[in-house]
């Protein structure tokens, strides 16, 4: 199989994926890395130089993922990289980012000369300058599809446990010796509530699904509005400002990439149209909400509760205000951390690689604004 063919085969997969609503295809992925990606090493053929952080470890790519990866590339760590760079540097052809990793600055881009793609492990692109790499001339890529089922399912995970104060009451089950009456841990009701979505991409549509089956009533904002039949599929209705979402919605899911655009989009005052009894949810990035604003508004009852799989920094120092409250959930960024999730990043990472460096388009290429 050669490489055009392999994403002739994808490209196919999606076009009749039965998630097309979503814009990802859910046919790619199965509990070990499937062979749609493999291909033939030819004899003495070289592979191209594919640089990663580190391999193991505390931080870096798992040992299983690096064994699919050396089906495809040369795999070239950053240590081995630095020690030898001059012999690495011409080899290096990709670059696939692990959580964030190696940082791609100038100083790197201009030290791999025959550089042509990097590859996110992830959605969300905003550690990365993306003008500055595409001004090197490199492409580079996310990885939507892998990623969109468990980080919806993170958020329902999140909307449930804070609407029902699960964490609340775990704790309580496991403190010796406490008590608790009849009363306590009166939850919200998620039946029949209103959820707010703002952000309608491939997650959001996704939450959009799930939330359909709570047999919620869906608001949503987007940049660009769905088409009508997406809309009718979820029964989800659009709200061209986010004004009108916030003062209706029981729940607010914030679903949006990190851009300059959203930087502190849900702030004091967005929280001050909230109702009281509202919940806000973060599953996107921490500064996409205004942290010292939400403390504020945890604190004084302006919102109900905030449920938070980031935050800023993240982790938060210990003394962090936000730690103190007991109308707030945490979580460490999980949210796209499955075992099925991550293989299936990986299996998307090369899929954008195979296709940069045999001159086809990608399946999730990223561009900057
Ligand atoms: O945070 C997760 C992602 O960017 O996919």
């Amino acid at each position: 199989m050669t490489q055009s063919l392999i994403f002739v085969q994808r490209k196919a997969i999606r076009a009749v994926g039965d998630d097309e609503s979503s814009g990802c295809s859910v046919s790619l992925n199965t509990l070990t890395f499937v062979s749609t990606c493999s291909r033939p090493i030819m004899k003495g053929e070289e592979l191209p130089g594919l640089l990663v952080n580190e391999i193991g470890g505390m931080h870096g790519i798992l040992h299983d993922h690096v064994e699919f990866l050396k089906k495809h590339f040369c795999l070239i760590t950053m240590k081995e990289f630095l020690e030898n760079k001059k012999n690495m540097s011409k080899k290096v052809q990709a670059v696939y980012l692990w959580w964030h990793k190696p940082v791609i600055d100038k100083d790197l881009l201009q030290s791999l000369p025959n550089l042509k793609v990097i590859a996110n492990s992830g959605v969300g692109m905003d550690h990365l300058d993306l003008k500055l790499v595409a001004s090197f001339g490199v492409k580079m890529a996310n990885a939507p599809c892998a990623v969109s089922s468990s980080t919806a399912d993170t958020g329902m995970a999140l909307l449930l446990a804070s609407a029902r104060r699960l964490v609340e009451g775990y704790h309580v089950a496991v403190s010796p010796g406490m008590e608790y009456c009849e009363a306590d841990f009166l939850g919200v009701e998620v039946t029949g509530a209103t959820l707010g979505i703002i952000g309608m991409g491939s997650i959001g549509y996704k939450i959009a699904l799930r939330a359909k089956a709570f047999e919620m009533k869906i608001l949503y904002h987007n940049r660009t509005r769905r088409k009508e039949q997406e809309e009718q599929a979820v029964g989800a209705l659009y709200c061209e400002k986010i004004d009108d979402l916030l003062c209706q919605a029981d729940f607010v899911m914030v679903v949006v990439s990190l851009t300059p655009q959203t930087h502190k989009l849900i702030g004091k005052r967005e929280m001050e149209l909230m109702k009281p009894t509202a919940t806000l949810i973060n599953i996107s990035r921490g500064a996409v909400v205004d942290q010292e604003a939400l403390v504020i508004a945890l604190r004084s009852g302006v919102i109900r509760a905030a449920a938070l799989d980031v935050t800023y920094p993240e982790p938060l120092p210990r003394d962090h205000p936000l730690l103190k409250l007991k109308n707030v959930i945490i979580t460490p960024h999980l949210g796209i951390k499955t075992d099925k999730a991550t293989r299936m990043i990986t299996e998307e990472a090369v899929e954008n690689i195979l296709a940069a460096l045999a001159g086809l388009p990608m399946p999730s290429e990223v561009h900057p604004s």
